[in-house]
């Protein structure tokens, strides 16, 4: 029975002043060029636009190089057909426009804007919209009524060299058929013998049995039902549109169209299924109340006489949203990307089949906490991703853009999928790049054997199946294998797939041989063989550890359970300091990749601990590819003012002076000196040659505030502290650390130990 507990209720009221406030509408424009000074005004404006003018007259083309269409989309409507409200009037559709190129720029990073054309007339509207349509790189055609959006859609297609997308029609096909896929694979329907009734032969209606149609669902099984009830074969006053799904039925209405049905798509108006129709249909009946702003069943009528539906609707506020939201974004991102001609039928399987497939997948926790912590698990209450998936703005496009490329109707063809999908991720992930070149230096090392010390937690072990099926390495699970196969099963994962290592540290015939190690290690510290022996035994932390140093294992991941100063008291015990310990955070913002050090040992650094830890940030930057340039920040600027711990970091540098090192330093300075190249003018003696990206801070309360306080402003993202300097590779995640930090972190551990190999 679908789960109804998340439900969210808003008043009238509410919805208005969303509306209204803190300013009208829901979107805005922002500049992409600085308009800061007397030369960005000449350039922007008169005299330096006209070079582009000039260039884009000899070559229209030139249009996507010089100005923005190349990632603009019209929303354009004439209102006729506004959701299921029905023919309100273009100003009406307003709201509805200006939402959905709001969720343009929101998920997919496409700029857009709404488009209201004052006319109900197709040809007066398929003229307004050719005269102006080269402006965009595309055009999303929506909530025009059928038939005449048939004839708008395919006239404008002809008449225009972008992609002319009547939303209505196509998104909702696309994301239905994803739907219906992942309900027929639940409840193990086959596409080929499923009958499908569909009310509502409509703009969305048509296209989404049509797409239906061509991924295996036989036309003869199917029946289309309008105001007028079915629509059969030799039915009279019925449109081309409708007549081509008109089949051969003895049935004449809806009600009797539905008995044993397997299959109901709604995409009419809100109350055209009953109670007494969903009652007769076939076992596991699969219902897309689909017509919005209300459906034409509510999940809990279908609940109160079926529990065993799979019931999905158009809505937010129900388990099972289908609803065009999750394609149209989508699509046009891998259109616009190839620069493509058209949305060609390929294009749109291609995207319903990568919808249906991504559904199937383990779901990040970032979702589970947009939805109220509600976790996601593919069955009856969740068939298709939901809109606030981060992977479907990588996953979803590079599947459209081969398709596109595949079928030639690609301007543009994308060279290298891989880089495309990275930058993707970029767009809504600035730590993205940063970690694929980690993890392409893993997969390319020899294999890597990392222990995830906490491995019952389920959190653990399902970023031990993402770290295996992401083919980083091979995970280890420390902890009862009974405990960790129900776990795992619970999480929907199947162990018998991958080769995932289970250890436990009390059974293991490493068990003795680990204690005699320790031990020997420990005895002259105040430790008893028998308290080693417990520790071995009952502290994952001291086991995992133990493995890598008796040479077991490569890596550790631990941390989520407990303190990071627990932690890693535990860890040392077990592994010496090869240099210098400290913390390294990675800090992501507006472009720029920023290290932070030390955000976790030294409190309050002395100058000689404050050059070891720069010597040892500056070593892992370049491990990381980078060239280091380092800047000692503090609260005053060479000398002044005046004060104990400037004076430390003055200190520190003099000691590098003498050391002699092979990175750029400086300091001590405040942190606009090391950032921005304009206010480093002013000390011309500087010897940073250009803005610094590892910056040392002189204490442990000044790094960690730093770091967290830009993370928790917004517009950053901050991976770690890493953990650098143990002989032995470990990496301490915070502690209810999420799958993807775990899995972030391990991949770092691996990483470790991979340019450890190297070097
Ligand atoms: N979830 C989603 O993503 C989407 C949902 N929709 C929803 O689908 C619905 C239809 O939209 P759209 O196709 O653009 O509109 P159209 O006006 O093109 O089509 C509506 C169709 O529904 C039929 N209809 C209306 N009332 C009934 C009824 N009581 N019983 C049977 N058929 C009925 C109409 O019949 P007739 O032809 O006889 O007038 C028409 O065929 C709307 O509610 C809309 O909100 C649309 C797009 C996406
Ligand atoms: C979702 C949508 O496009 C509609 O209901 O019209
Ligand atoms: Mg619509």
């Amino acid at each position: 029975m679908p789960d109804l507990t998340d439900k969210q209720t808003f008043s009238d009221d509410d919805a208005l002043e969303f509306h209204r406030e803190p300013v009208p509408g829901k979107i805005s424009m922002a500049p992409t060029k600085p308009m800061a000074t007397q030369r960005d005004l000449s350039l922007a404006y008169s005299p330096g636009v006209a070079v582009p003018v000039l260039a884009i007259a000899e070559d229209p083309d030139r249009a996507y190089d010089y100005t923005s269409k190349g990632n603009l989309v019209a929303v354009i409507s004439n209102g006729t057909a506004i959701l299921g409200l029905g023919n309100l009037g273009h100003m009406a559709s307003k709201p509805v426009m200006e939402g959905k190129s709001v969720l343009f720029k929101r998920f997919a990073d496409v700029d857009s804007f709404d488009v209201e054309v004052k006319t109900t007339d197709p040809d007066e509207f398929v003229t307004v919209v050719k005269n102006i349509g080269d402006t965009w790189g595309g055009i999303n055609l929506e909530d025009i009524k059928s038939p005449e959006c048939f004839v708008i859609e395919s006239q404008l297609q002809d008449l225009l060299d972008i992609p002319v997308f009547h939303d209505d029609q196509h998104g909702t096909a696309i994301i239905s058929t994803a739907g219906l896929i992942n309900a027929c694979h639940i409840t193990g329907k086959k596409l080929e013998d499923i009958k499908v009734v569909l009310a509502g032969a409509g703009a969305a209606g048509l296209s989404s049995i049509g797409l239906m149609k061509a991924v295996g669902v036989r036309a003869e099984n199917t029946v289309i039902v309008d105001r007028d009830g079915v629509v059969y074969k030799g039915r009279e006053n019925v449109d081309q549109w409708k007549a081509a799904h008109a089949t051969d039925t003895p049935h004449r209405t809806l009600a009797e169209a539905m008995v044993g049905a397997d299959v109901v798509l709604g995409l009419s108006a809100k109350g055209a299924i009953t109670k007494e129709m969903v009652a007769s249909m076939a076992a596991n009946p699969i219902i897309f109340a689909m017509a919005n702003p209300d459906p034409e069943i509510t999940p809990e009528d279908v609940a109160s006489v079926r529990s065993d539906a799979i019931m999905a609707t158009g809505r937010s506020d129900y388990v099972n949203q289908v609803n065009n939201v999750l394609g149209f974004p989508y699509i046009f991102r891998g259109a616009l990307d190839v620069r493509a001609r058209t949305v060609n039928h390929e294009m749109k399987i291609a995207c319903a089949q990568a919808l249906a497939m991504l559904a199937r997948e383990d779901v990040p926790d970032e979702v589970a906490a947009a939805y109220s912590g509600r976790k996601l698990k593919f069955g009856p209450d969740y068939i298709i991703p939901t809109p606030f998936d981060p992977r479907l703005i990588w996953y979803i496009p590079p599947f459209v853009a081969q398709a596109a490329m595949d079928t030639g109707v690609a301007r543009r063809p994308i060279p290298d999928m891989e880089a495309y999908r990275i930058a993707l991720r970029q767009r809504v992930d600035p730590s993205a790049a940063l970690m694929q070149k980690i993890a392409s230096a893993v997969r390319a090392a020899p294999n890597k054997r990392v222990v995830f010390a906490e491995g019952e937690e389920t959190t653990v072990i399902r970023a031990a199946w993402g770290f295996k099926q992401a083919e980083l390495g091979t995970p280890i699970l420390l902890g009862r294998e009974d405990l960790i196969r129900k776990n795992a099963a619970e999480a929907g994962l199947n162990f018998d797939d991958l080769d995932i290592e289970i250890v436990n540290a009390r059974i293991s015939e490493k068990n003795d041989a680990y204690t005699d190690w320790l031990y020997e290690r420990l005895q002259r510290r105040g430790y008893l063989r028998r308290d080693v022996q417990r520790m071995i035994n009952q502290d994952r932390n001291y086991f995992a550890a133990t493995m890598v140093a008796r040479g077991d294992a490569d890596a550790v991941v631990t941390g989520t359970t407990r303190n990071f100063n627990m932690v890693l008291k535990e860890v040392r015990r077990v592994l010496d300091v090869r240099d210098r310990l400290i913390g390294l955070s990675v800090l992501l913002a507006k472009g720029r990749t920023l290290f932070v050090a030390d955000t976790s040992i030294h409190e309050l650094p002395d100058a000689r601990e404050l050059a070891e830890i720069a010597i040892q940030a500056a070593a892992t930057v370049k491990k990381l590819g980078r060239t280091p340039r380092v800047a000692f920040l503090s609260y005053s600027t060479f000398g002044n003012p005046p004060g104990d711990r400037s004076e430390q970091v003055r200190e520190a540098i003099r000691i590098l002076d003498q050391t002699g090192v092979d990175f750029e330093y400086e300091g001590e300075m405040p942190a606009e000196l090391a950032l921005d190249p304009e206010a480093r003018a002013a000390y011309p003696f500087m010897r940073l040659t250009g803005d610094a990206n590892v910056l040392v801070m002189p204490g442990i309360h000044s790094a960690s505030i730093s770091a967290r306080l830009v993370q928790a402003l917004g517009g950053a993202t901050v991976i770690g502290p890493l953990l650098v300097g143990l002989e032995k590779s470990v990496q301490i995640v915070s502690l209810g650390a999420s799958v993807s930090e775990i899995i972030a972190s391990a991949t770092f551990a691996a990483y470790d130990e991979a340019i450890g190999d190297e070097g």
